[in-house]
């Protein structure tokens, strides 16, 4: 279960002593260190910051309008899976990917969130705000007890 903290950070309550073992005795999980640090020390708003700098720099904001960055984010989207497209399934880590694939990945999740701040900065959304809300609503829609193991939609249990 999870809860926000007096700062307002969404905090991990959950119970993490249970194994990861399925009815048949298999590990279910994919990744073993999916909780370790991986991402760089940059906030969200020094990355929206930066990208503000860029389009304010070009005179663009006339061109970012919600939808105009909606729909390119979308774009942007598109370009990702074309990378995935056709191929089979795809392990974590892209070991089945190559080098420039997986640095062109980078680029285009990079794209992706690029716009995705720049969308939320037009909707004047504060994102982390909204995201570690929607996590506490997740954690609460989804209990461990009931969903633990089970890739159900939560209405199915409800
Ligand atoms: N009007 C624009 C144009 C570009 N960008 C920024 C956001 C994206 O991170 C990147 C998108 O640039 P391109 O439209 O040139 O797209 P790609 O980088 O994907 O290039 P390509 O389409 O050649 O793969 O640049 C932006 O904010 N506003």
């Amino acid at each position: 279960m999870s809860g926000m903290n007096d700062e307002g950070r969404l905090e991990n309550q959950e119970n993490t002593n249970h194994s990861n073992a399925d009815q048949t005795g298999n590990d279910a999980t994919i990744s073993t260190d999916a909780e370790k640090p991986l991402f760089s020390n940059m906030t969200f708003e020094e990355l929206r910051q930066t990208n503000e700098k860029f389009i304010r720099e070009r005179n663009w904001h006339q061109f970012h309008s919600p939808r105009n960055v909606l729909l390119a984010m979308i774009g942007e989207v598109g370009e990702l899976s074309e990378i995935f497209q056709w191929k089979g399934e795809v392990s974590e880590g892209l070991p089945e990917l190559s080098p420039a694939e997986r640095e062109h990945v980078g680029q285009e999740v990079s794209d992706i969130l690029i716009y995705l701040l720049d969308f939320a900065s037009r909707c004047k959304i504060d994102l982390p705000a909204a995201v570690v809300k929607k996590m506490t609503a997740n954690a609460k829609k989804y209990p461990v007890d009931k969903a633990y193991g089970k890739s159900n939609k939560y209405t199915d249990y409800q």
